[in-house]
């Protein structure tokens, strides 16, 4: 932050510049997407490759934002909080809709861009002001209530030191 920081002051620019953040928020979306799952129903008859399976018409299908996002063969390590994952240099290496925070294709999350910008600027003055830190009361791993489809943590305990 303190390289690119200019009185204080960010704007979109700026936060656009910031990959390491942008990692940050990204890996911290694979681990702990909101949304668990999305649904979709088919609007017509669709064979999937060489299955066997074939989707008919009507049918709901879920598909599983969080188990996807935790496989080992698309994130090694999938447990692990390894924002380099999402670096400039290694996203290509991704493996397209497996990392669905905000959905995929047409309908999906039309305020992704705009939840991601808040998000970052939030965090980005916030941590220019002040360090976290782990402390005894942190649940390491957090400890998560388990709704059908948002997640959200018990509760997140941290310390916090003024810069
Ligand atoms: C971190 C923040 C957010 C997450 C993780 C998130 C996640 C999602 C997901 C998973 C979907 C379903 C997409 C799909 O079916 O493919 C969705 C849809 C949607 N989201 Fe978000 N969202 C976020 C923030 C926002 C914000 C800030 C807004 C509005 C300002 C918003 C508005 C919507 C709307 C309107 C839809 C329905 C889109 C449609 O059906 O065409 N979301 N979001």
């Amino acid at each position: 932050m303190s390289s690119v920081d200019t009185n204080g002051e960010i704007d979109y620019d700026l936060l656009s510049k910031l990959s390491y953040l942008d990692a940050v928020v990204s890996e911290t979306l694979r681990l702990h997407a909101p949304s668990t799952t999305v649904a979709r129903i088919a609007s017509q008859d669709y064979k999937l490759g060489d299955t066997g399976i074939t989707i008919k018409k009507g049918q709901a299908v879920s598909i599983p934002i969080y188990a996807i996002a935790h496989l080992e063969e698309f994130y090694p390590n999938p447990e692990s909080f390894i924002p380099e994952r999402f670096l400039p240099e290694n996203k290509p290496k991704l493996v397209p809709y497996t990392y669905l925070p905000f959905g995929g294709g047409p309908r999906n999350c039309v305020g992704m861009r705009f939840g991601l910008m808040e998000a970052k600027l939030g965090l980005a003055h916030v941590i220019m002001r002040y360090r976290f830190f782990a402390c005894a009361n942190t649940d390491i791993p957090v400890s998560l209530i388990r709704n059908l489809f948002l997640h959200t943590p018990k509760r997140v305990i941290v310390g916090i030191h003024k810069r």
